[in-house]
């Protein structure tokens, strides 16, 4: 296989600053599309479309019958990003729907009455946080959610999807990223997470669902988010992973799943939240950049102006720097990462801030490919739209549109933005994928919990 003339075993020669310039040089090629109109945002027609799906979401409603808090979270977050609230009557009949799916003892199921899984109830958790408001929150039984998650934890460390289920990476990242956004993540919900993981980070340098198993966007995702959630990403290859995610961005502008696959609109989240992600680990200083709080909590936060690898007199000490994601009052999440033992950690210096992908051409393979003119998104040109693929090309939308910002509180210049800047969404905290406003009001309920 050639890839703009080199072989590959030429490529698996460069290192991974020459990759990512390669990379860049290798989209400079394609010609410039589109006028702006093909790249506008159908704002009004994807309102329309997300508002008849969540009208279907009645009692009568029984396709995906165990997937409901999911079509919920798709349509409510999507709608969130839009910048567009719900019709009153929408958003209490959401909160009553996803009270009556919470089961007795703790956690929700796809339906009422439903066993609970830890998917829906990340999926109904998600949806409640962006619903926000008082008596959303207040319906989230925390005391039995926590219950709920100690008895999917196996005894190794990891957990399982439901009660004798399976164990595999979304279980870990479910589990974890509930227990963090509700302020109820303690030692126990997270021993043994950490090596779990870092068992299926693959040769190629992805993470894989389980031991084993071939590496994957979607886990990949799962994997990284819960690893710096649980201050543990330093244990991670980082050069490995950004060397495998960043050539999984293929010719056509979109991102592929996984090696010698189709690329798929909906992994502009997957993959790139995980570029999201890494972008926001300085891995020169290894100081934490502003992150997914407010400026003012940042600037007080031990990983920024006074990490923990840095001496009082403003120098750092080289092998053990500390940046910190913080994500609410109580859960400080820091990671000690250890950049000596990072090789691409200097010859990434030059692209800091830069994305590590080809964000515009991201957005390019969104507006066009996936969009459709009527409303909704889709995997690809001939597939059909799906509330699935609407959220998660919206979220990837987001993703790309803020990557180079430093401070998500200021809006990116309009040379980040793809088309006419009327399509600009709601910044999200790429580690839970939740609208930053709806997710700072959580945090900030929560913590008085
Ligand atoms: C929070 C949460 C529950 C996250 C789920 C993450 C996620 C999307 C995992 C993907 C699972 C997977 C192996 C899909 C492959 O499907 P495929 O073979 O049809 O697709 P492909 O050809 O693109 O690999
Ligand atoms: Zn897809």
């Amino acid at each position: 296989m050639e890839s703009g003339g080199e072989t590959v075993t030429q490529l698996q020669q460069w290192s991974v600053e020459d990759r990512v310039f390669r990379m860049y040089n290798l989209f400079a090629n394609i010609p410039p599309i589109a006028q702006t109109t093909m790249l506008e945002l159908q704002r009004d027609e994807h309102i329309k479309y997300l508002n008849e799906g969540l009208k279907q979401l009645g009692p009568s409603f029984v396709v995906l019958d165990s997937s409901r808090p999911w079509i919920c979270y798709w349509i409510i977050h999507s709608m969130a990003l839009l910048g567009e609230s719900l019709d009153y009557q929408l958003e209490n009949n959401a909160i009553d729907f996803l009270n009556r799916c919470q089961d007795p003892n703790g956690g929700y199921g796809g339906g009422p009455g439903q066993m609970p899984h830890l998917a829906t109830t990340y999926a109904a958790v998600n949806s409640i946080v962006t619903l926000g408001g008082q008596i959303a929150l207040s319906s989230i039984n925390r005391d039995k959610l926590y219950n709920f998650l100690l008895r999917m934890k196996d005894p190794g460390g990891p957990f399982r999807m439901h009660d004798a289920g399976e164990i595999d990476v979304r279980a870990c990242y479910t589990a974890i990223s509930v227990a963090s956004l509700l302020n109820i993540l303690d030692d126990e919900l997270v021993r043994g997470v950490g090596n779990f993981i870092l068992s299926c980070q693959t040769y190629e340098g992805g993470i894989a669902g389980e031991p084993g198993s071939e590496a994957h966007g979607g886990y990949t995702f799962c994997g990284l988010a819960t690893m710096i959630l649980i201050n543990e990403v330093n244990l991670l290859d980082l050069a490995g992973l950004i060397d495998w995610v960043i050539f999984r961005q293929g010719v056509e502008c979109g991102f592929q799943g996984r090696v010698n696959k189709l690329v798929d609109g909906c992994y502009s989240f997957w993959q790139g939240g995980v570029l999201a992600l890494l972008q926001r680990i300085d891995l020169v200083t290894g100081e934490c950049l502003p992150l997914f709080d407010s400026g003012e909590e940042d600037r007080d936060s031990p990983g920024n102006s006074t990490s923990e690898g840095e001496d009082t007199d403003g120098t750092s000490s080289e092998a053990d720097k500390t940046c910190h994601f913080k994500n609410g009052d109580q859960q400080d999440a820091s990671c000690s990462v250890n950049y000596t033992s990072s090789s691409h950690a200097r010859s990434l210096g030059n692209v800091e801030m830069e994305p590590l992908f080809h964000s515009l051409a991201l957005q390019q393979y969104i507006l066009l490919c996936s969009q459709l003119e009527n409303g909704g998104f889709r995997d690809k040109p001939g597939k059909p739209r799906d509330f699935y693929h609407t959220c998660y090309c919206l979220s990837g939308l987001s993703v790309c549109q803020h990557s180079c910002s430093k401070d998500y509180d200021s809006p990116p210049v309009p040379q980040e933005v793809l088309g006419p800047y009327s399509n600009l969404l709601e910044p999200v905290n790429p580690l839970f994928n939740i609208v930053l406003k709806q997710y700072r009001e959580a945090r900030e309920f929560f913590s008085r919990c």
